[in-house]
């Protein structure tokens, strides 16, 4: 049987590191992409290079022609500008939207069967953008968000209870912005909701309400740290767990910018909620129980990311 063909469109940081893992996880062979020529290129000869060494087989290709792309299987997008400190993600729209028009011009005409994950921010109008793009169907194109958030989120309770990651669950939904919404009431530790942990005073409501905002702002707390870019190791891992679920079908539910028409009140919108993926993509968008509060953060957070895709509707070239 024919290994899996990955496309990486972008080389940069994230590109990079999926790169890496794809190989170190056998997941298939890799096609590096990048409008910087050499990029990709040595990026993947050095990678290739570090198979030997691994022990594991995958082969390494670096283009800047779409039509390396062509029958990719899976399409993980980072091509654009990351944020720098002092800006929001919001800032990257003007350029990161034209590099999604041609993004998706490029999967249309080579790779049209693919499961395409996007990651350039702002992210759930970025997924939009690309959708409307590339052409192809709803459940074959998703945003990776809520999966780092929830990991992040997951980093830091394991900090506060001194308890194995592989114990704790979280769910973060909305826009991958400052109005992103962790549920408290939907992560546990060792299946006890949080909530009930501070009923047991294992913890105080303060200490939560402090990893909750923390969580939102994972992302600008990183960017501080390195200065010249943002996070790309847990970002990176967070798409490679949603690419193996579409290659393996292992019907994951996670959270995911998935396209919602008829669900959480949404009629055609992209947006961090949790779904099922399998060997057809999204498989099934779960709607969970959402209390009053809940539901007033999700609908603040639809309402940031509904000015954005406006935004980005302005910003992509027509026809
Ligand atoms: N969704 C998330 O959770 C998440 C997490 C981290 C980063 N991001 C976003 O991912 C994006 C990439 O981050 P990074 O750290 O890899 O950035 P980076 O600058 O290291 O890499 C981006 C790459 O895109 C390339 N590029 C630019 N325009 C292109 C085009 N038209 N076609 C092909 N390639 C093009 C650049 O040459 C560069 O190599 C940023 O927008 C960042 O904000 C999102
Ligand atoms: O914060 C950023 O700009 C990058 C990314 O969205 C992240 O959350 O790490």
């Amino acid at each position: 049987m024919a290994r899996n063909k990955i496309a990486l469109v972008g080389a940069g940081n994230i590109g990079g590191t999926l790169a890496h893992l794809i190989g170190l996880k056998e997941l298939g062979d890799v096609v590096l992409f990048d409008i910087a020529e050499g990029t990709p290129q040595g990026k993947g000869l050095d990678i290739a290079e570090s198979t030997p060494v691994e022990g594991v087989d995958a082969e390494y290709t670096g283009a800047n022609d779409y039509s390396a792309i062509k029958g990719a299987d899976v399409v993980i997008v980072t091509a654009g500008v990351p944020r720098k400190p002092g800006m929001s993600r919001d800032d990257l729209i003007e350029t990161n939207a034209k590099v999604m028009s041609a993004v998706g011009k490029g999967i249309k005409e080579n790779c049209p069967d693919a499961f395409v994950i996007c990651i350039t921010n702002p992210l759930d109008a970025m997924v939009w953008a690309l959708r409307e793009a590339s052409g192809l169907p709803h459940n074959k194109v998703v945003g990776m968000a809520g999966v780092l958030d929830s990991a992040r989120f997951r980093w830091f309770l394991h900090e506060e209870f001194n308890v194995s990651v592989q114990d704790i669950t979280a769910f973060v939904l909305g826009g991958h912005g400052d109005t992103m919404v962790p549920l408290t009431r939907y992560s546990t530790v060792a299946g006890i909701p949080l909530p009930d942990l501070v009923k047991m005073g294992w913890t105080t409501q303060e200490k939560l309400d402090q990893i909750v905002q923390r969580t939102r702002d994972g992302g600008a707390e990183i960017v501080a740290h390195l200065k010249t870019g943002s996070a790309f190791y847990a970002p990176a891992a967070s798409a490679i767990e949603m690419a193996e679920a579409y290659l393996k079908d292992k019907k994951r539910l996670l959270p995911c910018a998935a396209w919602c028409d008829g669900v959480y009140g949404l009629d055609g919108f992209y947006v961090g909620v949790p779904c099922i993926i399998g060997e057809n993509g999204v498989e099934k968008v779960v709607e969970i129980d959402l209390n009053d509060e809940e539901k007033a953060m999700f609908q603040n957070s639809v309402n940031a990311v509904k000015g954005l895709v406006e935004a980005a509707k302005k910003l992509m070239p027509q026809g």
